[in-house]
């Protein structure tokens, strides 16, 4: 193995900021001249700079020599965990008890480490020391002190801690003293792969790894959606270390040349127990398959996988298992203040919006379960203007969007609004509140969420709504063996806004909010049909009022439609892509759900996905009782004739009479980008965003509406009748004129020639004096005329003659 150690470059793939300040290197930051000055290659001439180099290399060689003996000397036994760390001792004890403990090292006199309780008393290189000083980490939290000293033998480690405890440091410290110890260079190639569930974890952990490891001299990156995947392809084989998704590396195994990971060192999982579930079991298989077995592996999750099969496929050799917190009264952080509400589906949005404009002052973090919800509930709290700033997170959003609604979302008092995306690992400091709107899919994913609040030492408070049909899931919470203290508080009525009127009028002024709002009521009722867990999720437990009233709460005015579909389970999805449609509509089993009182709420027929038909408007609806006939207007099954006349009408026409006829001040209107404003917009528009719009108004608008329609209609009809009439008459008259030049031909026939000739003359004559009255006298004189042309003509004979 190539152990050169020359100057390297740090490849640096995922920090935004760091690249948009380098433009010129948008890879490479060569942080050691940066920020290593008694290295700066610039400052020194060729000579001096190998001197100092190999000076250095030796310096490190006698390092790792001490570290490598003290490490095995002084190595805790397996399966031991710290004693709890004793009191007496101040922190200016400590530190020079710590530079004891270094200095009788050096002289060979090797301590247990087993038992430290700051990061200085460790067998760790001086960069890494010094690096850990310099980032604020002194004290190790508990997980750091159960698994640093396991981890840095070389043992591998199954390692839970409750949330926000710091298990980051305890796995990427191990990694970068084995690298060093291991005198890994950029030649070496891939020493360690990190991997993560998500991209912005992942570039989370990637952001430790450098503040950790700034004064080695590793090349490494988070491999993230935000480099392409050529320019990974061009360097991946000399990064160190990669942070990455399983999907992204099983990528670059599939499509990179020599993409080669046979010299791995050390395999890092974090979110261990959501890594090896089955959503990324097979990307997880082709991994394990192309790294050696020898190797070092360490799994860390806040809720750790027990599943033997889980363990024997990452094939752990002699693994501690260290789980601190098991002996603690809860899972949860101590400092975390957990209630819990019975919201009906239909007050969530209520509560939601009670409870945001009574906490303005605090950093909330909300968790709805779709990515169409939190675009739905962002976009009309945003027109609802709560007094605060509002944000949303979600996995269809690109990277640097998301990097940056991070960090803004850190730095500001504001709420956001998050899929589960959110959920796991991420670690941003001071948030006051974590709201879970939608039930989580499990209780481990219920202590992923909370732990975004209550981070080390922290403070934080959790409030979730749970509906009355999910209490189950209440049960399983307050179970013993789930340990979460949680207390469950009734929702104060008084206190709570309606807002749904306010909902229906922003939907009414943005119609593609209407759209979304439709999506997100079908992706919610999805999302609980998808559940696995079916003791909490079963939609046949919500009455079809509740869904009414829920789709009414979000301001909808008719009750979408949806059917749900599912497959058989023997065919897989990959099999199913082979499948024609006609196979795949045998083997699809459609599932109904019967509402037992609005029958065509959830409707049975239709297409073979979910399909969102307007429907009915809701009979128990709040605010749109007595707008059934308004909303859809039906046309009474006694008139067929009036349905087909206004089908047939032509569409141009029927457009120009409403526009002639419509009365002044309701034609159509446009915004500024030049949309038709819907009519009702204009009502929304009048009232200011945080104003209420009563149902008295609505009501008489939509009556207003109702009435000019029939007006219209009216008019049209009028219009249309009269049109009929001329035509019809212009018809019998031209039939008339038709029967009586056939009239006159009958008797023309019938006549002698000299009859024909005046016959000829008087068609002439009718030509030219087309006055019926003058008929008589026209004829005298048309007589006279032939006379004087006989004349004529026979004298014009007698000429030619002579
Ligand atoms: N020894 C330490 N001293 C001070 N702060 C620390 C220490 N260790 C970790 N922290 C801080 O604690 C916070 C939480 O750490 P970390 O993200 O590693 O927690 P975690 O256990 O991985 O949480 P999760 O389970 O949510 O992923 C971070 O902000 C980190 O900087």
């Amino acid at each position: 193995m190539a152990r050169s150690r020359g100057y390297k470059e740090e490849h640096q793939l995922c920090c935004a900021k760091t690249k948009a300040a380098t433009p010129s290197r948008t890879f490479h930051i060569t942080f050691r001249k940066t920020l290593n000055p008694a290295l700066s290659a610039g400052a020194m001439r060729r000579p001096q700079r190998r001197a100092v180099a190999k000076q250095s290399r030796a310096k490190d060689g006698d390092e790792i020599r001490l570290l490598e003996a003290w490490i095995d000397a002084g190595k805790p036994l397996p399966g031991t965990k710290p004693p709890p760390p004793s009191e007496e001792s101040s922190a200016a004890n400590a530190r020079v008890r710590a530079r004891d403990v270094v200095a009788k090292a050096a002289a060979g006199d090797y301590s247990d480490y087993g038992a430290s309780t700051r990061f200085d008393e460790l067998p760790l290189s001086k960069k890494t020391k010094d690096a850990l000083r310099k980032a604020g980490y002194k004290e190790m939290s508990e997980i750091q002190r159960a698994a640093l000293p396991h981890a840095l033998c070389g043992h591998d480690v199954l390692g839970a801690a409750k949330t926000g405890s710091g298990k980051t440091l305890a796995f990427v410290i191990p990694v970068i003293e084995k690298l060093y110890r291991e005198k890994w260079s950029q030649e070496d190639g891939v020493g360690c792969i990190i991997l993560s569930p998500t991209n912005d974890l992942a570039g989370q952990i990637w952001e430790v790894v450098r503040k950790v490891g700034k004064h080695h001299n590793f090349s490494g990156g988070a491999i993230v959606k935000r480099t392409g995947i050529e320019q990974e392809k061009e360097r991946i084989n000399s990064l160190n270390i990669l942070v990455c998704t399983p999907g992204r590396l099983v990528q670059h195994f599939d499509e990179t040349p020599n993409f080669d990971c046979s010299n791995l060192q050390i395999l890092v999982l974090d979110e261990a127990d959501q890594i090896l579930d089955k959503n990324f079991k097979s990307q997880v298989d082709i991994i394990l398959s192309q790294i050696p077995k020898a190797r070092q592996t360490l799994l860390f999750s806040a809720t750790q996988t027990k599943s033997v099969k889980d363990l024997a496929r990452v094939s752990l050799k002699n693994p501690e298992y260290i789980s601190v917190h098991e002996q603690a009264s809860t899972a949860t952080p101590d400092n975390l203040e957990q209630c819990a509400m019975i919201v009906p589906l239909e007050q969530k949005l209520n509560m939601l919006w009670s409870f945001i404009k009574r906490h303005l002052k605090s950093k909330i973090l909300v968790f709805l379960s779709s990515v169409k919800q939190v675009k739905f509930v962002y976009e009309i709290f945003k027109k609802l203007r709560p007094g605060i700033p509002l944000k949303c997170m979600h996995g269809r959003m690109k990277y640097e969007v998301q990097q940056a609604i991070v960090a803004e979302f850190s730095e500001s008092t504001s709420v956001l609004f998050s899929t589960d995306i959110f959920a796991r690992g991420l670690d941003i400091g001071n948030v006051d509140w974590v709201v879970q709107v939608d039930c989580p899919e499990s209780v481990a994913m219920y202590i992923h969420r909370v732990g975004r609040t209550a981070r080390y030492n922290k403070k934080g408070k959790s409030l979730i709504f749970l509906c009355p049909e999910e209490e189950r899931m209440l049960e399983k919470l307050k179970a013993t063996e789930s340990k979460i203290p949680i207390s469950v508080r009734k929702p104060k009525v008084e206190q709570l806004e309606q807002i749904s009127q306010n909902v229906a009028a922003v939907l009414v002024k943005f119609p593609n909010l209407q759209q979304l709002g439709k999506r997100a009521f079908v992706t919610y009722l999805k999302s609980v049909y998808l559940q696995g867990d079916k003791e909490v999720f079963d939609l046949s437990r919500f009455s079809a009022e509740s869904f009414a009233a829920y789709a009414s709460s979000l301001g909808l005015p008719v009750t979408p439609k949806i059917r749900f579909v599912s497959h058989k389970k023997n065919v897989s999805k990959k099999d199913m892509k082979d499948i024609d449609v006609k196979q795949m509509k045998h083997k699809a089993e459609v599932i109904e759900i019967k509402p037992q009182v609005n029958r065509d709420m959830l409707a049975d027929d239709g297409p073979d996905d979910d399909i969102l038909y307007p429907k009915k408007p809701n009979t128990d609806a709040n605010i749109y009782d007595g707008l059934d006939d308004i909303l859809s207007p039906k046309v009474p099954d006694t008139e067929p004739e009036k349905i087909k006349e206004l089908a047939a009408r032509p569409l141009k026409k029927k457009k120009l009479k409403i526009n002639m006829h419509r009365p002044v001040g309701t034609r159509v209107k446009y915004d500024d980008e030049g949309n038709a404003i819907d009519p009702l917009a204009s009502l929304a528009e009048e009232v200011g965003p945080e104003d209420v719009i009563h149902k008295d108004k609505i009501l008489q608008r939509y009556a207003e509406m109702l009435r000019e329609m029939q007006e219209d209609d009216k008019e049209d009809k009028a219009q249309h009748k009269k049109s009929l009439h001329e035509k019809k008459f212009e018809k019998k008259m031209k039939l008339k004129r038709r029967r009586q030049e056939e009239t006159d031909a009958v008797s023309d026939d019938s006549g002698s020639e000299s009859d024909r000739n005046q016959n000829m003359s008087s068609k002439g004559k009718k030509k030219y004096f087309n006055n019926s009255d003058d008929d008589e006298g026209g004829a005298a004189k048309g007589g006279d005329l032939l006379a004087q042309q006989e004349a004529l003509a026979l004298k014009l004979l007698g000429k030619m003659h002579d």
